[in-house]
């Protein structure tokens, strides 16, 4: 057998300003992030939210020094996780694959197979499981596994989600400690975690609310019971309903109640990046301080936090010690999840029916909204006129 690797997976962002479009292009390009029905809609309409929504995206990320930390973050969790594993009598080699931008999946698994690598674990830095984040990345490296008689050689297990792992649950509780000791004793604890569209979760079964609940359970539980404690959702994108409360409407809400002290955590996020330090930091503060907020301060994202790093290699060497979980077994595990493209036709006045009479309008609707703001229609756009 070759040697031991682990693969980090995570989102990817822009490192610079030219890099947002692109960026955002592969992003929207992915069936698991929006779902049509049809896959040949999918890179125009990718094309045309990316180019509609750079700028504004674009703004955000100068407000931050002009692209993600995310990159430098990841491959130093990687380099502390490598030095923690040496430590416990583990030689593994770390990569870093990224789901939207460099260094790209692909790049890592090129680069894993020119290593040798004979064992792999895959663990994604998302905590809780998502159709939309870890359940991507899965789709994405089982398709390579597919079409790969070396990658089938190797012997690789999939960690698919680890939001109650005792030392990242420690973790958690240190960093919430730490930013209450400056905080008055009324104050109120706001998991803002970040959102899915609600379909998600009630149609196409994404177990993220629940593991999210559960997350959040358990940190309380290790906190103690005198905090009181709120969940809402941030980031939400698009004209759908996403899970609720919006994070947004729950800091004017408590402001007006009369809450004066919040202390937020960012439940779904172990990096900085730009929906902590530029969504938190900067929108939902200016929103909380206009809401009568007087105290507004944030947990740090865990980033090389020693006791998570430790955490993430439990995880590991778990991993390790247990049989492998491959595609497969993440698949059964989560029968019910419906990982994109997923329906199946049913005849008659059925729900199936009703819900394509409303993505027919929905095509519709967006061909002129594409022929209007572009000058080109779909048709034109695909050659065929
Ligand atoms: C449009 C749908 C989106 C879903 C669903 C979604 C889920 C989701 N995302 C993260 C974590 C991250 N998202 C990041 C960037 C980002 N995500 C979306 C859209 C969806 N995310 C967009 C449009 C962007 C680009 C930034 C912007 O324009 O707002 C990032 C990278 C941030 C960075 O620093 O570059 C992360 C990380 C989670 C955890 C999640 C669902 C559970
Ligand atoms: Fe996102
Ligand atoms: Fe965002």
């Amino acid at each position: 057998m070759g040697s031991t690797g682990v693969l980090l997976l995570n989102l990817g962002g822009p490192d610079g300003p030219e890099d947002v479009r692109p960026f955002l292009y592969n992003l929207f390009s992915d069936p698991e992030i929006i779902r049509l029905p049809f896959p040949w809609l999918q890179k125009p309409l990718a094309w045309f939210i990316s180019t509609s929504r750079a700028r504004k995206s674009q703004k955000n990320y100068e407000e931050i020094g002009g692209g993600s930390p995310l990159r430098r973050i990841t491959e130093e969790q990687a380099a502390a996780l490598k030095t923690c594993l040496q430590s416990r009598g583990v030689d593994a080699e770390l990569y870093v694959g990224m789901r939207y931008w460099h260094p790209f999946t692909e790049e890592a698994i090129a680069q894993i197979k020119a290593d040798g690598i004979g064992e792999l674990v895959v663990l994604p830095l998302y905590p809780q499981f998502s159709i939309s984040t870890s359940g991507s990345s899965f789709r994405l490296l089982e398709a390579l596994w597919e079409k790969d008689a070396q990658l089938q050689a190797i012997r690789y297990s999939l960690v698919p989600s680890w939001y109650d792992a005792p030392r990242y649950v420690e973790s958690m509780v240190e960093l919430i400690r730490q930013e209450l000791a400056h905080c008055p004793a009324e104050t109120t604890i706001f998991f803002s975690a970040h959102g899915v569209p609600r379909s998600y979760v009630t149609d196409a079964g994404d177990p993220y609310q629940d593991e999210i609940e559960a997350c959040v359970a358990l940190i309380m539980a290790a906190l103690g019971p005198d905090h009181p404690h709120v969940l809402a959702y941030q980031s939400r994108v698009g004209p759908v309903e996403w899970l609720q409360p919006y994070t947004e409407d729950v800091i004017i809400e408590l402001g007006a109640a009369g809450a004066k002290h919040l202390v937020v955590v960012p439940i779904s996020f172990i990096s900085e990046h730009i929906e902590t330090l530029q969504e938190i930091d900067i929108e939902y503060r200016e929103l909380a301080e206009e809401s009568g907020i007087e105290t507004f301060r944030r947990v740090p994202a865990l980033n090389t936090y020693p006791g998570f790093i430790a955490a993430l290699a439990d995880l590991v060497t778990d991993a390790l010690a247990a049989p492998p979980c491959t595609f497969s077994e993440v698949n059964t595990s989560r029968k019910r999840v419906k990982l994109y493209p997923q329906e199946r036709w049913e005849w008659g006045m059925t729900t199936a029916a009703e819900r394509w009479n409303g993505r027919l309008a929905m095509l519709g609707f967006l061909a002129l909204l594409l022929e209007l703001i572009s000058g080109q229609g779909p048709l034109h756009m695909l050659g065929w006129l």
